[in-house]
This record gives structure tokens, sequence and C-alpha cells, in this order.
């Protein structure tokens, strides 16, 4: 179930020409700006868009001359909804029926992945009755359930709030742990990539300017959409429940417990600074003194030193009005929602 593509998609004034590879198993995660072509190489890995050089081979098997309905994928698109007339029972049995399996069959299988993806009291509605975050995990049942050889998700957590955003990325890493099958992944975010993915492929302007681990690109990235893409507060440490033991000392807390090794992410925008002590204030409060100030977008991004190194981004007018210059001695606050513990 190895999934061997070279994409070749030409649009009046954009080219994409990627090359991918995902092993049975391995879950990659295409990143990029906007435009960058992520969605145009998702689509022509389905066959929903067609190639016009190039190929994509599954198992050794090309599948670029088959329909979309042969190919075995499994999608998760944000615009391929699901059925609305049909409950999710029924939306989850399509893929089974599609396929020929007998009705009760499709349907005893559709059960099964609704339960998996927590879904058992919902089977009979319709896709109007659930909330955002279950018509996603319907989707993905979806899509589970055809038994794909590829699974192909497009932002798959793009319009969930973001409580949702984490409870259900929590789930779908544990859904993808155990899928046998490729996937491949879209996504804006890098805390879905560094969550959900073994790889990352990162693509700008049709192109592919970097790929590996996550651990590799943040420690080198080699431009700068890669370098803001992973200018995320990141640390290691060890969760008890909710509470994970960096090991300088320091505790953060987390909104999703998390037993033994763990990374907790969060971004610098996450961050906020206050020249007092904040009253009834987040969970994470701490003592931070200014190491340097550098404009980063439309922000300023303070990079700061104390019981935690990390960064802030903050508008120019909080800065002038925190005095924020370096060895300026501020308070540092993050909430337990934006900070994200996942297994290390
Ligand atoms: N059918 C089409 N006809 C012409 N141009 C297209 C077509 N589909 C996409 N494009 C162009 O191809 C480029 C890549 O689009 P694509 O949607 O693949 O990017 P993306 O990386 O997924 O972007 P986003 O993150 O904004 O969704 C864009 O410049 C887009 O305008």
């Amino acid at each position: 179930m190895s999934l061997d593509a070279h994409l070749v998609v030409t649009h009046p004034g954009f080219s994409l020409d990627v090359e991918l590879t995902a092993a049975p198993g391995e879950v990659v995660a295409l990143l990029g700006p906007n435009g960058a072509g992520k969605t145009t190489a998702l689509r022509s890995l389905a066959g929903l868009a067609a190639l016009d050089d190039g190929h994509v081979t599954l198992d050794g098997v090309r599948l670029d001359d088959e329909p979309p309905e042969n190919r075995r994928i499994g999608v998760v698109f944000q615009d391929y909804l699901l059925f609305p007339h049909l409950t999710a029972l029924d939306n989850v049995a399509f893929g089974p029926r599609c396929r020929r399996v007998p009705r009760r069959q499709a349907r005893d299988t559709a059960r099964e992945w609704l339960e998996r993806v927590g879904l058992a009291e919902h089977v009979r509605k319709k896709p109007r009755q659930l909330s955002g975050g279950q018509a996603q995990r319907v989707a993905l049942a979806r899509a589970l359930a055809a038994e794909p050889k590829l699974l192909l998700l497009d932002e798959p957590l793009a319009a969930l709030d973001a409580r949702t955003r984490l409870d259900t990325r929590s789930a779908l890493r544990g859904h993808l742990t155990s899928f046998p099958g490729a996937t491949v992944l879209v996504t804006h975010d890098p805390l879905d990539a560094l969550m959900l993915a073994d790889r990352l492929v990162i693509i700008e302007d049709g192109r592919i300017v970097q790929s590996g681990d996550a651990a590799t690109i943040t420690a080198q990235p080699r431009t700068d959409y890669v370098a803001r893409l992973v200018g995320l507060n990141l640390y290691r440490g060890r969760a008890d429940g909710t509470t994970v033991l960096l090991p300088d000392g320091f505790s953060l807390i987390t909104a999703v417990p998390q037993e033994g090794a763990v990374f907790v992410a969060f971004p610098p925008s996450a961050v906020s600074l206050f020249a007092a002590r904040p009253e009834g204030s987040p969970r994470n409060t701490w003592p931070a003194t200014v190491t340097s100030v550098a404009r980063h977008g439309d922000a300023l991004r303070i990079e700061l030193t104390g019981p935690l190194a990390v960064a802030a981004d903050v508008t120019p007018a909080a800065a002038v009005q925190l005095e924020l210059e370096p060895g300026r001695e501020v308070w540092a606050t993050v909430k337990a929602t934006e900070a994200t513990a996942y297994p290390a």
C-alpha cells in the first residue's frame, strides 16, 4: 500500500511539479502558503484533477487512467460534503455499498466505524443535525469504511473551532496511527502537521522546497516560509495528566491530559505579555526577561528568557506601551487551551 507519484499539472499562470511517496502506515503532510498547489496535488492524486504529466502508482499499480471510484482512495475534503439526505450510517455505508457489499453488511461495517469515531449515538442523524466536529468524524469514518489503500485529507480540521479542533486532532491522530494504508494530508496549520504527520513536504509555488521529519525541518528551515512555519514554541517534557514537567523544573498546564514523554507546542501569538503579574490569569504565568525584539510581519517577535524560553508576537502598539526592549522584565502567560501536548 505504498504511494509513488509524480504530479505534473499546469494551469494558466501556475504549474505544479512534485514527486511524492508515502509508505504503508506513513502520514505525509503537504504544507505550503496559499496558492502553493497543495489542493491541486491532492485532487490529482484523487483523480479529481487530470495530470498533464507524471504518474500515480499505488502498490506498483498505475492509477492515473483509473476513474476515481476505482482507485481505492479515501478522501476527506472540505468541499467533499456528506450526502445531506442520508443518515450518518448510510453516509458511511456508502463506501462499502459502492464495492457491492450487501446492504446489511455495509451497515454493520458503518456502525462499527461510527462507534470507533465516537458517534454510536448519532448513527440516525442527518448531516444538518450534526456539529462540525461530528460531521468531520462521519466523513473520516466514511473514508475509512471503504478500506482505502490511500487516505487523502484536505484541511480536515480547518472548519472546527479551537476547542473541537484540539479534541478532533487527538482523535484523528489515533485513527491515523491504526490505519494501515498511506495517508497524505494537506494543512496550513503547523500544529496539525507536527502532530499528525511522520514526514512533512513543504510546497511553494508548485515545487517542493523542503521535506523531512519535523525535527529536521525545525532545526534547519530552508525558506522564509518554513522558518515562519516552524516558529513555534516547542518543548519536550513528561506529562502527568494536564501538567507537563519540563527538564529544567518548570511545569506547563495543558488542556488535554497526556501521560509520559510529550511535546508541548504553542505559537508565539499565543503568548501574552504584561507589565505586572496579571490577576485571574491563565494557568501558565511566569516572569520573563526580553532578550530581543525583531519585526515579524505586522507584529514584533519578542524573544524572552526566564523559567521558560519563549518567543512572543505582540503588536507594535503593545510593544511601545510595555516598553519592550532587551533587559525589560515582564510577565508572560499562555492559556492551557493554547498549549498542545502530544506524545513524543
Ligand atoms: N482549475 C484551475 N484553473 C486554473 N487555475 C487553477 C485551478 N485550480 C487551481 N488553480 C491555481 O493553481 C494554484 C494552486 O492552487 P491550489 O488550490 O492547489 O493551492 P493551495 O496550495 O491548495 O492553496 P490554498 O492553501 O489557498 O488552498 C493557484 O494559483 C490557483 O489559482
